[in-house]
């Protein structure tokens, strides 16, 4: 049996089941969006997803932690909120009984949902078996009907040996243009997942497989010059300088203009050869980027040829609890352009200083 094939079928259905809630949240109008401290929102779909994913990790790998975003204390005191998400949790089962017995089925009762949120407490670090866990990774692409993703990692002894990420507003095929829009001027059918496992390859297929079983390889593109690449970048400008990420880009010859895109579909999209380059330049020297921003995504982009690093050239250190204290940003490229994006990197960096 190939290497964590269960922890990639349970992961997968996970992720699955999970982006079916977002959804259901999404077009039932019933996002009930609540600001958390760092005034960042949260919805009904984050939590929901949170709950759905930790009762499966729980029942198929009870001895695990999760670092998860979302936390429950909220939800002790919102009688509202707290009986949406419980909604949204009962009304949402994969067309698969099979399926849904594989994750454990669902999640018995309003007690049950909490603890399963306040279950993704773990710190993380550089010992045995974790999780990481972003339930909705863009929830302001989420909000707004744009691109978002359902984010989850298995991490051990701090490499990453699993990631999956459920891209329901992005096109289930590879070769469709590069673009957040989900306008659907050219009718895409849309909802992927992609999935990596380390040494293993990455792949993509439809999220609407019932079943998940027929997953094809991902490969990163690598274009013959950087005149001809395209990069992308976050929408929100406070997470990362669009200023500096303009000037690198004109330094390396991009003529194309870059792909604005909420959440780590960005690294699902390079890692598919729709784009080539991601650039994520910290704005504040303070801020520290979540693991679970970034596991998945850092592995499915390396499995599919891509180089990783942050932007000092490190490889990204999966081992310092819930933040990546250690890294500032990230410069994702095709095997062939990575050395000379670095090095524009490392150039505009100084420059300013
Ligand atoms: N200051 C700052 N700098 C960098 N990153 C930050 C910052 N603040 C928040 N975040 C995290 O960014 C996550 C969203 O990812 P993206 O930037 O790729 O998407 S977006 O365009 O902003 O939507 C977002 O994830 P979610 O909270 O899960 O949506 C945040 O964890
Ligand atoms: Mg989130």
């Amino acid at each position: 049996m190939a290497p964590y094939a269960k922890e990639l079928r349970v992961a997968s259905l996970a992720v699955q089941r999970a982006t079916l809630l977002t959804q259901r949240v999404f077009h039932e109008k019933v996002k009930g969006t609540e600001l958390k401290s760092d005034k960042s929102p949260v919805t009904i779909g984050d939590y929901g997803a949170q709950a759905l994913i930790i009762a499966a990790i729980r029942h198929n790998f009870p001895d695990d932690a999760i670092v998860g975003e979302e936390d429950s204390s909220s939800l002790q005191d919102n009688t509202d909120i707290r009986s949406q998400v419980w909604n949204a949790i009962k009304s949402t089962r994969l067309s698969s009984e099979s399926a849904e017995k594989e994750l454990g089925g669902s999640i018995k009762n309003e007690q049950a949902m909490l603890a399963a949120i306040s279950a993704g407490s773990s710190t993380g670090g550089s010992k045995g078996r974790f999780w990481a866990l972003d339930p909705i990774d863009g929830t302001k692409g989420f909000l707004r009907g744009g691109q978002y993703a359902v984010c989850l990692a298995l991490i051990v002894d701090g490499e990453i040996e699993v990631g999956v990420l459920g891209c329901p507003n992005l096109p289930v095929d590879d070769q469709a243009s590069f673009s957040a829009d989900i306008s659907d001027a050219e009718g895409h059918q849309r909802g992927v997942l992609f999935a990596a496992v380390r040494g293993h390859g990455a792949t993509s297929q439809a999220l609407s497989d019932d079943d998940l079983k027929q997953p094809k390889a991902i490969q990163m593109k690598s274009p013959p010059s950087l005149a001809d690449a395209t990069f992308c970048e976050s929408v929100e400008a406070d997470h990362s300088s669009h200023g500096d990420q303009a000037a690198i880009a004109n330094k390396l010859g991009i003529t194309k203009p870059s792909v604005r895109m909420d959440s780590q579909s960005k690294y699902g999209s390079i890692a598919r050869g729709a784009g080539d380059i991601y650039l994520r330049l910290p704005v504040s020297q303070s801020y520290e980027e979540k693991i679970w921003d970034h596991a998945a995504g850092v592995l499915i982009v390396a499995e599919a040829g891509g180089i990783i690093t942050d932007i000092k050239g490190k490889k990204h250190d999966f081992t310092q609890g819930r933040t990546l204290k250690k890294n500032k940003g990230v410069v994702a490229a095709a095997k062939n352009l990575h050395a000379d994006v670095l090095k524009a990197v490392q150039e505009v960096l100084d420059a300013k200083q």
